[in-house]
C-alpha cells in the first residue's frame, strides 16, 4: 500500500516507519507536512495519491497544554480536520489515533468505544475535538484510542523512570491512577495489520495492552525489568502515593483502563501484554 504518516519522527510514527517497510511510505513530520497547514495537508495528499493516511502527529505535553491551549487545539483538532477533510474529499481511509484521556474515569470498570467522554484537561479536550472531526468529515476513518504509550524513542513515563531511577535513591509514583501501558511498537503492528481489513469496519477502537496496572506498579515493573536486564540503577525505594501527593497542571483520570474486546473481536486480532513490549524496549535503550 502507499501509506503517508504524519508525526514519522514521534514514538508512533518511529515505530510504523520500523514496521511499515513492505509498504511504499511517505513518512513526514512537523518540517515536511505541518498538519496545521490546510493548504500544505492538501497539495501532500493530491501529489502523493496516498491508498491511506496515518496520522501519528500530536500535541503530546499534558501539562503544557492547560498553558498552551491554542497550540494544543491546533495540532489535535486542526490538524485532523484537515486531514480528516482531504482525505474525505477523495475517499482515501484516515487512521487516526487518539487517547484514553478522553474519559473522566469515574467509571468503575473498562470503558468501552461507547461510553461518555469527558476529559479533565485541555489535552483531552484537544484529542476528543480532533476526533470528532475526523467522524464528521471522513467517512473511511479508524479512530484508535490508545493509552500510556511507550517506546524507546521520544519521552514517556518508561524513559523518565530510568533517567530518575538512575540519578535518585527514593521516588514516589502515584497509585490511585489506572490504566494501560502501551507499547508504540504493538500499535503499529495493530495498524498495519487492520488497515488492509478495514474495508466495512470503519469506526472507533480501543487498542491497549493488557494488563491494567497504577503509574506505581508500572514504575516497579520498569525497575525489576531493567535490573534484570542487568542495568544498574540508584533507585532503592520507589514509594506508593496518591494524586494529591504529585500535583500537576493537568488532571489526570484515575481509571482509564480500555477495553478492547471490540477491536479483537472485529478484526481477528491479538494484543499482547505489555510485559514483553517493556522488555524489548529496555533491551532496545540499554542498547543505545
Ligand atoms: N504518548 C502517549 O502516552 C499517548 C499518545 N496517544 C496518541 O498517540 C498518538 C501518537 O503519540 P506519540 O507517538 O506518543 O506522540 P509524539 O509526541 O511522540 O509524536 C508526535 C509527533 O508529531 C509531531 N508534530 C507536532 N505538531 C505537528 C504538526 N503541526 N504537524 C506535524 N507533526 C507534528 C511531533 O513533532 P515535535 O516533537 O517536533 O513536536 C512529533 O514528532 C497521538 O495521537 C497521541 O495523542 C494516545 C495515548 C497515549
Ligand atoms: C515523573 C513522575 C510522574 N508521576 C505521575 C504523574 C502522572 O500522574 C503519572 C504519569 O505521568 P506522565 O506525565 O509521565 O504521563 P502523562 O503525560 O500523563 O501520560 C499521558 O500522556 C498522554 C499523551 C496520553 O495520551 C495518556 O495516555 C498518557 O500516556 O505519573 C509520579 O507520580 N512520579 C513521578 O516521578
Amino acid at each position: 500500500m502507499k501509506l503517508l504518516i504524519t508525526g514519522a519522527k514521534g514514538q508512533l510514527g518511529s515505530e510504523l516507519v520500523r514496521l511499515g517497510s513492505s509498504h511504499e511510505l511517505f513518512a513526514v513530520d512537523y518540517d515536511q507536512l505541518d498538519i496545521t497547514d490546510a493548504n500544505a495537508v492538501i497539495n501532500c495528499i493530491n501529489n502523493f495519491k496516498p491508498d491511506a493516511v496515518i496520522n501519528a502527529a500530536a500535541y503530546t505535553a499534558v501539562d503544557r497544554a492547560e498553558s498552551d491551549v491554542e497550540a494544543a487545539f491546533a495540532v489535535n483538532r486542526d490538524g485532523p480536520t484537515n486531514l480528516a477533510r482531504a482525505c474525505g474529499q477523495s475517499d482515501i481511509p484516515l487512521i487516526h489515533v487518539s487517547t484514553d484521556y478522553v474519559f473522566d474515569g469515574s467509571a468503575q470498570r473498562a470503558y468501552i468505544e461507547s461510553d461518555t467522554v469527558s476529559p479533565l484537561g485541555v489535552y483531552g479536550q484537544s484529542k476528543l475535538a480532533g476526533e470528532d472531526a475526523v467522524r464528521n468529515l471522513c467517512r473511511k476513518h479508524l479512530i484508535l484510542r490508545t493509552s500510556w504509550v511507550f517506546s524507546p524513542h521520544g519521552n514517556n513515563f518508561v524513559k523518565t523512570m530510568l533517567r530518575l531511577g538512575a540519578e535518585r535513591e527514593g521516588l514516589g509514583v502515584v497509585a490511585d491512577q489506572f490504566g494501560k501501558p502501551t507499547s508504540a511498537a504493538e500499535i503499529a503492528r495493530l495498524i498495519l495489520e487492520t488497515l488492509p481489513a478495514a474495508e466495512g469496519k470503519w469506526g472507533t477502537y480501543h487498542l491497549a495492552q493488557p494488563d491494567r496496572i497504577s503509574w506505581f506498579g508500572f514504575a516497579e515493573a520498569i525497575f525489576s525489568e531493567a535490573r534484570r536486564q542487568g542495568m544498574e540503577l540508584k533507585v532503592r525505594e520507589v514509594n506508593a502515593i496518591s494524586t494529591s501527593d504529585y500535583p500537576t497542571p493537568a488532571k489526570r483520570p484515575s481509571n482509564s483502563e480500555l477495553n478492547c474486546e471490540r477491536l479483537e473481536s472485529v478484526f481477528g486480532v491479538s494484543i499482547r501484554p505489555w510485559q514483553k513490549s517493556l522488555a524489548e524496549v529496555i533491551k532496545e535503550l540499554k542498547n543505545v
